[in-house]
C-alpha cells in the first residue's frame, strides 16, 4: 500500500498539489490529481497544501493493532522530535500511555542516531570525494528517483529508524516487532524500500498516535510516569534541532569550511542537489534534510507552535534527561550491519523533441512569448514547463487558466448566437402556430387579440382545457410591443406551491433548504416582457398575496430578501376554472380577481366551433404529416362526419392527438374512419339520421362555400399577377394560409402567371 492515499472524490483540481510537488510526482487525471509513486520522494508537500485533504497519509492504524495484538512483543521508537509534539504530557507519561496500548518497552530514535554516529564519522574521516548524508529518507529518495548520477555520492548507512529496528530486533530477537513513532512521512516509504525492508514492521505518525490514544480513552496528563527502556541516548537527542545532526554524530565541522554544505528545506536542497549533479559545486561534505527547520518541521509536526517553541521543548527533554532502565541486554554491543547500499530508481519521462512543446503551446493559445504568461495557475512553473508535462501525460490542455476564460469567453459568445437562432426558430415555429378557424367564435377571440394585444393591459384568457389559451397568450405578445421581449410561460400547476414562490420572484441563498445560491425568478428573467401565468386558479392564497404585491407596486421581493427589485412585466393569466365562484366560495382573492380581469378573453369551446372543425382537422394533419414524415394527402368524408359529431370533451388539444394518432395508424394516403378512435364511429352509428339532417344543411352548403372561396383565390391570385406572397397580402390572410387554401382547391400560382 502506498503511503499517501488520494481521495478521489474529495479532490477539485486546484493543482495545489502540482503546485508544490517538488519532483513532478503528480498526474493529472479528468476529475482528480494522483501520485506517481515511482517519481514521489515523500516529502509530504502535497499533504499540508492540499484545501481539500484529498491527499492523506495512509495511516498504519490498523498495522499497529495488529503488532500489537499479535503474539510478538511489540516495541515502540519515538522519533527524535518526539518532545515538541508530546508536550502537554511528561516523556514518563508518554512511555506509560504506550504501554497501556501493549507495547513492552519504549526506546527513543536518539538511541539509533548514536548507534550510526560511528560508521559516519567514519565515512566522513575516509572519503575523499563529496559525501551526502543519508539520514533524510526524502533526501534519499530524490536522490535515488531524481539525480541517480548522485547514488554513490550518499553515506552507505542506513537512519537512525532502520538502525533503531535492525539493533532492537538483533538484541530482542527477530520476532520483535518494531514500531517507528516521528512526524516524518518518508519514513514509511523507507520502511517498505528493499535495501531497508524489513527493520521496522510499522511506521506511525505522532497524530495516528494520538488518535490511537483517543480511541483507546487514554489521557497522557493522568497516566503515571515510567521509565524509557533501552541504552540511555545523550547528544543524539539534538538530531531534529537545525544544523543537529553533525552535533549528534560527534562530526566537528568548522563553520568557516567551506567544503562543508549544510541545508534544510526544499528550496535550498533541491538548489544544492541540481548544482551538485550538474558538477558545478563539490564540497567534501553535505549534510541535507528535505524539511524547513530539519526534522522539527516534518510533515507531522505540531502546526500551533512556532519553530522557537519546538526547539525550546527539544532543548528542554536533552537537558532534563527522563528516567531509564537499561536492561543489561543493552549494555553489551551487539554486532549489527548499519552499512545500505542504495539503487537508481530514475524512470525517465518522455522528452518532447522538435516543435512538439510548440505545439502544445498553440493549443492553449500561445503563439509568441508574450502570450506565454506564466502566471502559474496550472501548477507549473513557466508555460513551457506545462507543455513538457503535457507532453508527458502528467498534465492536460484544461488547465490553463487564461485560455479557459478566453475559451468560456468564446463559448459564450457562441452560445448566445446559438440562443439568438433558437429563439428565432422558435419564434419562426410558433409563429406558424396561428390561431387557425373561421368560425365566428374564432373571429371574435382574434379580434380581441389584436385589440388588446399592443396594450399595457393584463390579460385573463378563459376557457376549458385545450381550448388554445397558451396559444392565444402567445398571439397577444406577439401583437404588443414586446414582441422583442421574452415571452416566460409558467405553468402553475406543475411547479410545487413551496417551489412556485422561488420560481416566480427567486430566493437569496440560505433562504430554505437547498438554496445554496441567490437565483433570480422568473418574474425577473421577463423583464420588459410578459409572463404568462397558465392555471392561475390553483395558486395558493400566499401566492395570491405575493402576486397582488407585484401587479401593485410593478416590483419582487425574492423568498428569504428584504429588498425589492422593480421589474416591468406584463401579466396574462390564463384558467379553466371560475374565479368568480373562487371570490365567492373564499378561494381566489377578490382583490387578485378584478386586478387581473381587467380585459378577458374567453376560449371557446371545440362544439361551439363546429364550422371550424374540418379546417381544424386539415391543419392538423398537414402538422402530423410535416411531423411523420408520411405521405397522406385528405381525410375520408366519413371521417369529417364523425368528427364534426363528436363533443370534443378534450377540445382542440384532443382534435390534434386524434389525428396525429390517425395519420400514425392509417396505411393508407387518407385517414379513415376506421382510424379514429371507437367512439367516433360509434357515435357516427348511432346518431344516424339526426345527424344526417344536420350534415344535410352542411352537404348543401359545402359546394357553393367551397366555389365561392375557389374563385376568391383565383382573383386574389390574378391581381397579384399569380404572386402568392402579394395575393395573400391582398387578401389580408397569412400566406402560410394561402397555400393551404391553394392546396385545397388544387390551384397554383405558377399556373394563373402562365395563364396571363
Ligand atoms: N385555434 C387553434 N388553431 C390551431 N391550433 C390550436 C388552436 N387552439 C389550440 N390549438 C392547439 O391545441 C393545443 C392546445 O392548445 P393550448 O395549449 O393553447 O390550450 P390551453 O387552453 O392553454 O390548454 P390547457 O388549459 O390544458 O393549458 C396546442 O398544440 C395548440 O397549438
Amino acid at each position: 500500500m502506498y503511503p499517501i492515499v488520494t481521495r478521489t472524490e474529495r479532490c477539485r483540481k486546484c493543482y495545489s498539489c502540482v503546485r508544490s510537488c517538488p519532483v513532478k510526482a503528480i498526474k493529472v487525471e479528468k476529475s482528480y490529481t494522483e501520485i506517481i509513486f515511482e517519481r514521489c520522494i515523500g516529502c509530504g508537500n502535497c499533504l499540508g497544501t492540499c484545501p481539500q485533504q484529498a491527499k492523506v497519509i495512509a495511516d498504519n492504524v490498523a498495522n499497529t493493532e495488529a503488532v500489537l495484538a499479535g503474539e510478538a512483543p511489540a516495541v515502540a521508537v519515538l522519533g527524535c522530535s518526539f518532545p515538541s509534539f508530546f508536550h502537554y504530557a511528561a516523556p514518563g507519561q508518554l512511555v506509560a500511555g504506550l504501554k497501556k496500548l501493549g507495547f513492552t518497552q519504549v526506546h527513543e530514535a536518539a538511541t539509533g542516531v548514536e548507534l550510526i554516529a560511528g560508521e559516519y564519522a567514519q565515512a566522513i574521516r575516509e572519503n575523499k570525494s563529496t559525501l551526502i548524508t543519508s539520514h533524510c529518507p526524502a533526501v534519499v529518495d530524490l536522490i535515488e528517483r531524481h539525480y541517480p548520477q548522485l547514488v554513490d555520492n550518499l553515506i552507505g548507512v542506513v537512519t537512525h529508524m532502520v538502525a533503531m529496528g535492525r539493533y532492537l530486533k538483533q538484541v530482542l530477537g527477530a520476532e520483535t516487532k518494531v514500531v517507528y513513532i516521528s512526524s516524518c512521512i518518508a519514513g514509511k516509504f523507507e520502511m517498505q524500500a528493499e535495501e531497508t525492508r524489513g527493520a521496522v514492521d510499522a511506521v506511525l505518525t505522532y497524530k495516528e498516535l494520538e488518535g490511537i490514544f483517543k480511541s483507546r480513552g487514554i489521557d497522557l496528563t493522568e497516566c503515571e510516569p515510567l521509565p524509557f527502556e533501552g541504552r540511555e541516548p545523550h547528544l543524539g537527542r539534538v538530531f531534529s534541532l537545525p544544523q543537529g545532526p553533525f552535533r549528534a554524530f560527534g562530526v566537528e565541522v568548522d563553520p568557516l569550511d567551506t567544503e562543508v554544505v549544510t541545508a534544510e528545506g526544499e528550496v535550498n536542497v533541491m538548489g544544492i542537489v541540481k548544482d551538485l549533479a550538474a558538477g558545478s559545486i563539490s564540497p567534501k561534505l553535505v549534510d541535507l534534510r528535505f524539511c524547513y527547520d530539519g526534522c522539527l518541521g516534518g510533515p507531522g509536526k505540531k502546526t500551533d507552535l512556532t519553530v522557537i517553541s519546538r526547539r525550546n521543548l527539544l532543548i528542554q527533554h536533552f537537558k532534563n534527561k527522563p528516567p531509564y532502565h537499561t536492561d543489561p541486554v543493552y549494555r553489551s554491543a551487539p554486532v549489527v550491519s548499519y552499512g545500505r547500499s542504495f539503487s537508481n530508481r530514475f524512470s525517465k519521462l518522455p522528452s518532447p523533441k522538435g516543435g512538439e512543446v510548440k505545439k502544445i503551446l498553440q493549443a492553449t493559445n500561445k503563439f509568441t512569448h508574450k502570450d506565454e504568461l506564466n502566471c502559474r495557475a496550472c501548477g507549473y512553473r513557466t508555460c513551457r514547463e506545462y507543455a513538457v508535462a503535457v507532453y508527458q501525460g502528467l498534465a492536460d490542455l484544461e488547465m490553463c487558466l487564461p485560455h479557459n476564460l478566453q475559451q468560456l469567453e468564446e463559448d459564450r459568445g457562441r452560445l448566445i448566437q446559438k440562443y439568438e437562432l433558437a429563439k428565432r426558430e422558435l419564434e419562426r415555429e410558433y409563429a406558424d402556430e396561428f390561431i387557425v378557424g373561421s368560425d365566428t367564435k374564432t373571429l371574435e377571440v382574434l379580434d380581441q387579440i389584436k385589440q388588446v394585444g399592443p396594450t399595457p393591459t393584463t390579460v385573463l384568457v378563459r376557457g376549458e382545457s385545450g381550448t388554445g389559451k397558451e396559444l392565444a397568450a402567445r398571439a397577444i405578445h406577439r401583437y404588443s410591443k414586446r414582441n422583442d421581449k421574452p415571452l416566460v410561460t409558467v405553468n402553475c400547476t406543475t411547479i410545487t406551491d413551496s417551489l412556485l414562490e422561488s420560481e416566480l420572484f427567486g430566493h437569496k441563498k440560505g433562504a430554505f433548504t437547498g438554496a445554496i445560491a441567490d437565483k433570480k425568478g422568473l418574474f425577473e428573467a421577463a423583464d420588459g416582457g410578459t409572463i404568462f401565468l397558465d392555471e392561475i386558479g390553483d395558486i395558493t392564497p400566499k401566492l395570491q398575496a405575493e402576486l397582488l404585491r407585484v401587479l401593485d407596486q410593478g416590483e419582487v421581493r425574492p423568498v428569504g430578501g428584504t429588498a425589492a427589485k422593480r421589474v416591468d412585466v406584463r401579466l396574462i393569466a390564463a384558467t379553466n376554472k371560475s374565479l368568480e365562484d373562487g371570490v365567492r366560495e373564499g378561494w381566489f382573492r377578490e382583490d387578485l380577481y378584478y386586478r387581473l380581469n381587467v380585459f378577458s378573453i374567453t376560449m371557446p369551446p371545440l362544439r361551439a366551433r363546429v364550422e371550424s372543425v374540418p379546417e381544424l382537422a386539415h391543419h392538423f394533419l398537414g402538422k402530423a404529416r410535416n411531423k411523420l414524415n408520411k405521405h397522406i394527402i385528405g381525410i375520408e368524408e366519413r371521417a369529417v362526419n364523425a368528427m364534426l359529431r363528436y363533443p370534443w370533451p378534450g377540445n382542440i388539444r384532443e382534435m390534434q392527438n386524434v389525428i396525429e394518432r390517425a395519420a400514425v395508424l392509417t396505411h393508407d394516403d387518407i385517414i379513415k374512419l376506421g382510424n379514429l378512435p371507437l367512439a367516433f364511429a360509434e357515435s357516427y352509428a348511432e346518431e344516424g339520421e339526426n345527424v344526417f339532417d344536420l350534415r344535410s344543411f352542411k352537404k348543401e352548403r359545402e359546394p357553393h362555400v367551397m366555389r365561392v372561396e375557389k374563385k376568391l383565390i383565383q382573383r386574389y391570385l390574378s391581381d397579384a399577377g399569380g404572386n402568392v406572397s402579394k395575393a395573400a397580402q391582398l387578401a389580408n390572410i397569412p400566406r402560410r394560409t394561402f397555400y393551404r387554401l391553394l392546396d385545397k382547391h388544387g390551384l397554383k400560382g405558377r399556373a394563373i402567371r402562365g395563364q396571363e
